[in-house]
């Protein structure tokens, strides 16, 4: 099978979002270089509200480029060009009308190492909403802050010590906090990057557990490198290999009976 028969199949395979819903993110045909380096080759994906996405796929193979290109992230490396179309609901966020600052308020992002900024962990939740003047007054932005902890499922361990940095916190709850600074400004997706590869299996589960409560709340899109928490975690699975979508479905189809012969390879541990 050539590269663009396994996009078609990608294609086809794309699991519909639910309850024939107009899908919350869409991408179609997308390519993205790195200067002359091709690392995203012809990927068409559809990212639905109440489903948990998770990309996987071995080292180098364009999920986390792949996962930039859905927020506009890719903006910031200078060699980095993105071709096709990707559309929140419905809108082409590449279009020159969009605002990119706004863009990444309604799509947020969590990485693979927590980056809090070196703030008291008030602020670091407060600072977004700011900004985009979600606030009227301090009891507004009370609530705003205590409000995204909670649904971080951080607020009980840090209520006593809001003024305190954020830098201070263990690397779970820096996690969770990061967690909480993307939902501060009601963002319609979350994309986490290998959220939990700098964490110990106890954060891990939190953050785990932290992403089964967020669903269906947020459209939310993991990439991880590992396979039992993408069976944990997602509904929807897509495997990704040499910068090419080679399957997506739902995710107990992808681990118990996927259809090519390279993702069947991939997760039983043939490469990878
Ligand atoms: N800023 C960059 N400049 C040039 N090439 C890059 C850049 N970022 C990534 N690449 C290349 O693009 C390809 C895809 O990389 P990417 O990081 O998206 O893969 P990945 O599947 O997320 O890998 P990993 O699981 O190791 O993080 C790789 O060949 C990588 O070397």
């Amino acid at each position: 099978m050539t590269q663009a028969d396994y996009a078609h199949t990608a294609i086809d395979s794309a699991a519909p979002a639910q309850n024939g819903s107009t899908p919350k993110m869409s991408a179609r045909g997308v390519n993205v270089y790195y200067g002359e380096k091709q690392a995203i080759n012809d990927v068409s994906i559809d990212v639905d509200m109440d489903n948990v996405t998770a990309f996987i796929g071995p080292s180098g193979c364009g999920k986390s480029t792949f996962l930039r290109t859905l927020n506009r992230m890719n903006d910031t490396v200078a060699s980095a060009r993105v071709e096709g179309k990707i559309t929140l609901d419905g809108e082409d966020i590449y279009d020159k009308s969009m605002d990119v600052v706004q863009l990444r308020a309604r799509v947020g992002m969590v990485f693979q190492k927590p980056n809090p900024f070196p703030k008291s962990i008030y602020e670091n939740v407060a600072y977004g909403p700011r900004i985009h003047g979600l606030a009227r007054s301090k009891s507004d932005m009370d609530q705003i802050v205590e409000r995204s902890l909670r649904r971080a499922g951080l607020f009980e361990e840090v209520k006593d010590r809001l003024q305190d940095s954020g830098t201070a916190l263990s690397g779970g709850q820096q996690q969770r906090l990061c967690i909480a600074r993307a939902i501060a400004v009601d963002p319609e997706v979350i994309l986490m990057d290998e959220p939990c590869s700098a964490l110990d299996p106890i954060a891990t589960a939190k953050i785990e557990e932290l992403i089964h409560e967020l669903r269906g709340k947020y459209a939310i899109v993991i990439v991880t490198h590992n396979m039992q928490q993408a069976a944990r975690v997602s509904q929807r699975t897509a495997f990704f290999h040499l910068g090419t979508l080679v399957e997506y479905g739902e995710t107990d189809q992808i681990f118990t009976a996927p259809r090519q012969e390279r993702t069947k390879d991939y997760i039983t541990g043939r490469y990878g």
